[in-house]
């Protein structure tokens, strides 16, 4: 069943066109992964779905209609957006930035889960984010995510420039998410993506050129190699 379906999405942005008619189904369980080589489109799916850029084409959500709806809106229907600069404020607090992110009605806060997550960002608490090491960054814009009920989460290179320790502790954290909301996850690390993502989804240029269950592309060196440009004899193994 697919909770999120894209079609036909097409995005210009100064004055290129950099979506061409992206077609693909976000399942309602579980990780999907948005693959594909530098520059291919894959930030740019991401924030035409949560409306940060205008597009053509289709995105529904639960057969409703994002494409014209503003950020607030699609954000308010429960679409959690992790985005790939984490967008923490540097010069607050941890505490101050999970408190910007709380419901509003604040009782209904998910501090628990979220320090059970991450139990870091209750150690501190008091520390201003521009201090944290690039993993804590990362959880911090996770777990204010997860402060609020999502029916959705949409995660660009969680493990972008973290050490392998703290990118499988990311992921980890991730898939514990996932067992219970969906996640669109961007991600170049392809063992991470092996270990989180049943199906996979691969841009090539604007356009999607694989769609299919995350074991058979990796195990396919023609397709790493033409799609990620992955070059190993048996396909990816890690
Ligand atoms: N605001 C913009 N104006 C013009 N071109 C842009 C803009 N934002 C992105 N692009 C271009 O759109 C293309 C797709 O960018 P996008 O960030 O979606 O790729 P990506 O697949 O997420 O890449 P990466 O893996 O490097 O993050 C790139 O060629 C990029 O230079």
């Amino acid at each position: 069943m697919s909770l999120l379906e894209i079609a036909d999405l097409r995005v210009s942005l100064g004055g290129s066109a950099i979506l061409h008619g992206v077609t693909f189904d976000v399942a309602a369980s579980g990780v999907t992964a948005l693959l594909g080589r530098n520059g291919v489109g894959k930030t740019t799916t991401a924030k035409a779905i949560l409306g940060l850029y205008a597009s053509a084409g289709s995105i529904r959500f639960d057969g409703r209609e994002l494409i014209g709806l503003p950020t607030y809106a699609v954000a308010r229907l429960g679409i959690g957006y992790v985005p790939e600069d984490r967008g923490v404020f540097s010069a607050l607090t941890v505490a101050e930035n999970m408190r910007l992110a709380e419901p509003r009605d604040r009782a209904t806060a998910a501090y628990d889960y979220v320090y059970e997550l991450f139990p870091v960002l209750k150690h501190r608490a008091a520390q201003s984010a521009g201090t944290l090491s690039g993993g804590e960054q990362q959880m911090l814009a996770i777990g204010r995510i997860l402060l609020r009920p999502n029916r959705l989460l949409v995660v660009d290179e969680p493990t972008k420039g973290l050490s392998p320790k703290v990118a499988a502790e990311v992921a980890h954290a991730l898939k514990e998410v996932a067992r219970t909301v969906p996640i669109l996850l961007i991600e170049q690390n392809l063992g991470v993506v092996r270990t989180m993502a049943g199906r996979s989804v691969v841009l090539d240029t604007g356009r999607v050129a694989h769609r299919g269950e995350t074991r058979d592309l990796l195990a396919n060196p023609v397709l790493t190699n033409q799609l990620l440009g992955v070059s190993t004899a048996n396909g990816v193994s890690s």
